[in-house]
């Protein structure tokens, strides 16, 4: 970065500066910025002491400013500030160093403002006044429009990290998140909820037999036996490898067995497809259901839930077990 003039000797005039464009008194403030020096900057070059509080005005080229490098906060926004934009003003307002890195992205000129000049000159031109109100709005809007965009892509990877992929059924993150909050909810509203826990039959001999990536249209197909026969209140969770998990809010031991009967029925007469032409044998299923019982949490309802699970399977599978 080298000094190559200053202002006053340049031919750049105010009405190229958009920060004084229409100021009162041009020649006024030019006299004022008359001793401001200019830089050249060459292509890829960084902006040497731009943490100083001071209004850089871009007169020709074009820069990129990342914001809050030294403070290890970089979001990693980068904006372009074309000929006439400043950079800084926040700085000078504030009075706290400039925390953006600045860096030429072809040749440029710069014009530097100290920041008592900048003051001196907000005393002499109301519109340079109102210009700088109306750029720190435009910001703050950009800013808040930004900060609103990026919690939607969070809110939505967080939706995304709660989702099995394989199956599309929640997860056991999901189950962890929400699982103790229905536990609650049950308990202090006296509501029934019930939980059914679903584990496919002989799925190792499955898998060994027909190949993994069968076995995984298996688990689809099970995991779609599930979607399909629920209501829009309940909930199927992938549990673990085989293992999946139905939540049934508002609901009764009666009604859930009767649930869980249905969807015994329905996984065996589900169809696995390996390649969309051939039938592969049926998938079964045995299923534990448990309700909670006062004083229960959530882990006593799972196991509740396994331990009928277990006695399923012992007493020959494909079938369904109550707590
Ligand atoms: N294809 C596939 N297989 C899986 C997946 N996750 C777990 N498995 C398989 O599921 C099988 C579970 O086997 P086991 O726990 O022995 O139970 P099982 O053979 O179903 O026997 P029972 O439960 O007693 O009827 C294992 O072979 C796992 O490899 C998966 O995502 N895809």
């Amino acid at each position: 970065m080298k000094q190559i003039s200053t202002f006053g000797s340049s031919s750049y005039q105010v009405g190229d500066l958009q920060l004084l464009r229409n100021a009162d008194d041009d020649s006024a403030i030019a006299r004022m910025l008359a001793n401001c020096p200019i830089v050249l900057l060459e292509t890829g070059e960084e902006l040497g002491d731009a943490g100083r509080a001071r209004l850089y005005i871009l007169l020709r080229g074009a820069l990129s400013v990342a914001t809050d490098t030294r403070t290890g906060m970089a979001d990693g926004t980068v904006s372009k500030i074309l000929p006439g934009e400043s950079v800084g003003e926040q700085s000078v307002l504030d009075e706290e160093a400039n925390l953006s890195s600045i860096t030429a992205l072809e040749q440029s000129e710069v014009l530097m403002i100290e920041a008592d000049l900048v003051w001196q000159l907000i005393d002499e031109s109301n519109i340079l006044a109102r210009n700088l109100l109306r750029l720190l709005s435009f910001r703050i809007r950009a800013a808040n429009a930004q900060l609103r965009r990026r919690q939607k892509l969070g809110e939505f990877y967080r939706q995304l990290s709660m989702i099995d992929g394989l199956t599309g059924l929640y997860n056991r993150a999901w189950l962890n998140d929400l699982l103790p909050t229905m536990v609650t909810t049950a308990h202090s509203s006296n509501a029934p909820l019930a939980l059914i826990m679903i584990d496919l039959d002989h799925f190792k001999k499955f898998n060994d037999t027909h190949g993994h990536l069968a076995g995984d249209q298996a688990l689809r197909a099970a995991a779609q036996v599930l979607s399909g026969a629920l209501r829009p209140t309940d909930f199927a969770v992938r549990y673990g490898g085989e293992e999946m998990m139905v939540l049934l809010p508002q609901t009764s031991d009666k009604v859930a067995a009767a649930v869980a009967e249905r969807l015994c029925e329905r996984m065996r007469q589900a169809s696995v497809f390996a390649d969309m032409r051939q039938p592969l044998p049926h998938i079964t299923a045995s299923l534990g259901v448990a309700v909670l019982q006062p004083q229960q949490n959530e882990q006593d309802l799972i196991a509740a839930a396994d331990a009928a699970l277990y006695r399923a399977k012992e007493s020959g599978r494909d079938r369904v077990a109550a707590a």
